[in-house]
């Protein structure tokens, strides 16, 4: 099989709700601010986006089939942990990841002073160099639910490669 039908490409998105009380975790890092995501595990909407793309191209399901959110072994679980559990399984099914990319959508706070370290934690989390990996910012100019800094949401598109 040549190696561009053993390509796959994989799709995620996710979304959480802004709070008081919550820390504010994103791509594995710790963002000072005052709310923070909602979530049965530690929320991290761009991982689990990630985790989400992962799971598509690979066809194994999403997120909350391999991690139920009513299951206490993943209470304010760390997402990273997630990630790391679901790239394991993709690579026992043959797949390796090739490249991401992701958007947050996310009126406050400002995330380009994080994008570095998040950037870098990313590329850790997923094992490849940092020139395979994409973090971009927007706001929602304001408009609707993110506008208003009720939510934070997440997408991701990622490549994967089949080994046969
Ligand atoms: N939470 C955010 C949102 C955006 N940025 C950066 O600002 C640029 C402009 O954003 P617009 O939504 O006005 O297009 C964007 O390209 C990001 O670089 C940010 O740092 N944090
Ligand atoms: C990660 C899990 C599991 O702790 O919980 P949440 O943090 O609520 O996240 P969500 O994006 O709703 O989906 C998957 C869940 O099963």
């Amino acid at each position: 099989m040549s190696e561009l039908s053993r390509l796959r490409v994989g799709q995620g998105y996710d979304v959480h709700r802004l709070v008081e009380g919550r820390k504010l975790i994103l791509g594995g890092v710790h963002i000072p601010s005052e709310l923070g995501l909602l979530g049965h595990s530690d929320a991290d909407a761009l991982l689990h986006a990630i985790t989400d793309a992962i799971l598509g191209a690979c066809s194994m399901g999403d997120i909350g089939t391999h991690f139920s959110d009513t299951d206490p072994q993943f209470e304010d679980a760390d997402s990273g942990v997630l990630l790391q559990q679901v790239i394991e399984k993709a690579t026992l099914k043959g797949f390796k990841l090739m490249n991401l990319d992701s958007t947050l959508i996310c009126q406050s706070p400002k995330l380009a002073p994080h994008m570095a370290v998040m950037h870098q934690r990313v590329a850790q989390l997923c094992g490849l160099p940092v020139d395979s990996v994409n973090i971009k910012a927007k706001t929602n100019e304001k408009l609707g639910y993110l506008g208003r800094k009720e939510a934070i949401e997440a997408q991701a598109v990622v490549l994967m490669l089949r080994d046969k």
